[in-house]
């Protein structure tokens, strides 16, 4: 089957399809918390086959981890990168796009090494049921850390960040990040501004900062929020450089985990319910009760000049 996928990097305001569903207010989302080898073709028949045991469990919204067709190692970033205006260099994205038409279901396509003009992004592509890409949502914070002796990883060595928040409309209105993206607030209340139901991160925490920060940040965003916040991570591979922690999580808009994994390979499916958005803003209103007149941050200088 011909691939349906557009080059047009739809963000902010795209118009809505035939195939949005509209008023959606209850389905089954599945994350697809996936084993990475370092065989690229073997990475993408696991993600195919577990999309399509998703389908067969009901799911209309389907989140694929960070890095799932690649190992996540500066090492491999170049070398499995797809141009994605070039549809016969890009398997991956092919292989997306049919099984979202195919299957009728929106794809948030976890994240992959894009090359764009000589530079090389960490993208998230979404495709909407009819096949299309919706958008692609480039890494915007990229991960650099140095804690000596645990953890050393910089990502800006060969990626670019991207420089655009991305909301897509499909089932609900969905915001998107990309793993360290969830430690800023100020993106995911921008989301939440938008109108943003869910905010879908695909992610890739490591085993110094998961354990601590992995669930906390996920549960902070939603509950500051009050919208739904799901996540995935690829399945913990001890073998590479770097360790991924698992746990594929969703959370509500009160904050409490729906469901999460394990780190081992698997397919976490459960229910949205929308309505538990409005319920919870109404039963404790946080917007009205914002005091934006006295949370600008007033530089030194203006006190003292
Ligand atoms: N792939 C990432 O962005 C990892 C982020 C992470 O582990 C963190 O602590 O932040």
């Amino acid at each position: 089957m011909a691939s349906l996928w557009t080059t047009r990097n739809l963000t902010m305001a795209d118009a809505p399809n035939p195939f949005q569903i509209p008023n959606i207010t209850k389905f089954k989302i599945a994350l697809c918390q996936l084993s990475v080898t370092s065989d690229k073709n073997q990475n993408l028949d696991r993600a195919s086959r577990s999309i399509r045991f998703s389908v067969e469990q009901g799911a209309k919204l389907i989140v694929l981890p960070e890095m799932w067709n690649c190992p996540y190692s500066s090492d491999y970033f170049a070398k499995y990168a797809e141009d994605f205006d070039n549809r016969d260099a890009s398997p991956t994205l092919s292989m997306l796009s049919e099984a979202a038409c195919c299957h009728g279901i929106t794809i948030i396509g976890g994240s992959l090494p894009e090359w764009d003009h000589g530079r090389l992004y960490n993208t998230c592509c979404i495709f909407g049921p009819d096949g299309k890409l919706k958008a692609k949502h480039r890494k915007i914070h990229l991960f650099d850390i140095d804690i000596p002796g645990e953890i050393s990883f910089k990502e800006s060595d060969t990626f670019t960040a991207g420089d655009q928040p991305t909301i897509v409309d499909t089932v609900g209105r969905i915001g998107i990040g990309i793993c360290h993206d969830i430690r800023f607030p100020e993106l995911a209340a921008l989301y939440r501004k938008r109108g943003v139901d869910i905010i879908c991160y695909p992610g890739a925490f490591n085993m110094s900062t998961g354990e601590l920060l992995w669930e906390l940040v996920q549960r902070a965003r939603a509950v500051d929020n009050q919208l739904f916040v799901a996540t995935c991570s690829p399945s913990r591979n001890s073998t590479g450089s770097y360790t991924t922690w698992g746990h594929s999580t969703l959370v509500g808009p009160s904050g409490e985990i729906i469901v999460t994994s394990g780190h081992e390979e698997t397919t976490v499916i459960a229910e949205i319910d929308y309505s538990n958005i409005q319920l919870q803003r109404k039963s404790l209103p946080l917007d009205d009760q914002k005091r934006e007149d006295i949370y600008k941050v007033i530089d030194v200088h203006e006190l003292n000049p």
